[in-house]
């Protein structure tokens, strides 16, 4: 028998499973970050605030790196079971830190070869793009809030999370083609689908326009619309306490398998949501939640998961 069976078997099963098996993290675990402002503002609500007003919330390296850290942590804390994101300051983002572009240009630029070059742009825009999937890969919802500006990497962002508010001085761009990328860390992917207008998405991707948050809301890019930030935030965080309060078993494996089904077939969907089903059915929140339904009694409590 392997020493860790033997631990696992002997010592103590509980403590040593929770620990290697199933990792979570203690509230107190989610680091502090540089450029991230995290707090709780209701019961299971988290609240993530990107936090570099003075430079528009631009994503530099640090910050790209904390919102991967950010969701993937969040993702693994009992207690949170909605986040809502939204910016500090004048606007939510600016999009890419485009002096962090142009140094990434420039640092691949000293390397002499060009497969080495090649790899060096490839890792990086892998590691961005894993930061916008954080979101995606966060088992719990995420409803981004954006207000003012909205462009480039913050609408890779925004398209990643689960629903998307925004106030009226809301506008959106797709500003990539105007600093001569082609969008690389999700917004080619994701805005189609979001939008459900492959025409409407392609226009906004080639021409990188100004859009307002009226045409947004026509779009579909965001569900509502609010008359400012403060509003906005109000509104949303009684939506994501309302979610918070239902059984976070069913919640996120909704979550979980809308994700899946989104790039597969309807066949494999199906079949990804009957094996978790399988399992879930057999656990204590859906019994508690249809019998409140039945008895017209109120919300249960369900424990975190
Ligand atoms: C692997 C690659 C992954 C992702 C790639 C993504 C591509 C993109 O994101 S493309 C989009 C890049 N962003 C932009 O082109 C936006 C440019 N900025 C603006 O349009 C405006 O500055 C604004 C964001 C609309 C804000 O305008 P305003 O309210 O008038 O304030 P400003 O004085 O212009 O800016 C305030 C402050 O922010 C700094 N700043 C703004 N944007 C950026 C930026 N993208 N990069 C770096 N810094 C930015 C600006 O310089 C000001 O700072 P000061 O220190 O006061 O100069």
């Amino acid at each position: 028998m392997s020493s860790l069976i033997k631990t696992i078997a002997f010592n103590q099963p509980r403590k040593v499973i929770s620990n290697i098996l199933f990792r979570t993290f203690t509230k107190a675990e989610l680091p502090q970050f540089e450029t991230l402002a995290v707090s709780e503002p209701k019961k299971y609500v988290y609240h993530v605030e990107l936090n570099r007003p003075k430079k528009s919330n631009t994503l530099t390296r640090t910050m790209w790196q904390e919102i991967n850290t950010c969701f993937s942590t969040l993702s693994h804390i009992p207690e949170c079971r909605v986040i809502v994101l939204s910016g500090q300051g004048k606007h939510f983002c600016g999009g890419i830190d485009l002096q962090t572009l142009v140094q990434m240009a420039a640092e691949a630029d000293e390397l002499d070869d060009v497969a080495r070059k090649a790899r060096f742009h490839y890792n990086f825009i892998k590691y961005a793009q894993d930061t916008i999937t954080s979101l995606e890969d966060c088992v719990k919802p995420v409803i981004s809030v954006s207000h003012n500006a909205c462009i480039g990497a913050a609408v890779n962002l925004i398209t990643a999370a689960d629903m998307r508010y925004c106030t009226e001085d809301c506008w959106f761009s797709v500003r990539e083609v105007d600093v001569g990328l082609a969008p690389d860390v999700g917004t080619l992917q994701r805005l189609p689908k979001v939008v459900g207008n492959v025409s409407v998405a392609r226009e906004l991707c080639f021409t990188g326009r100004n859009f307002d948050a009226k045409e947004a809301k026509e779009i579909g890019l965001v569900s509502e619309v609010f008359p400012d930030k403060e509003t906005a935030l109000a509104k949303v965080f009684a939506i994501a306490e309302n979610i918070a309060s239902k059984s976070p078993i069913a919640v996120q494996t909704t979550k979980v398998n809308l994700v899946y089904s989104q790039s597969r077939p309807n066949k494999d969907g199906l079949e990804h949501i009957r094996l978790l089903n399988s399992v879930n059915n057999q656990g204590e929140d859906l019994t508690k939640a249809a019998i409140a339904q039945a008895t017209k009694s109120p919300v249960p409590q369900f424990d975190n998961v």
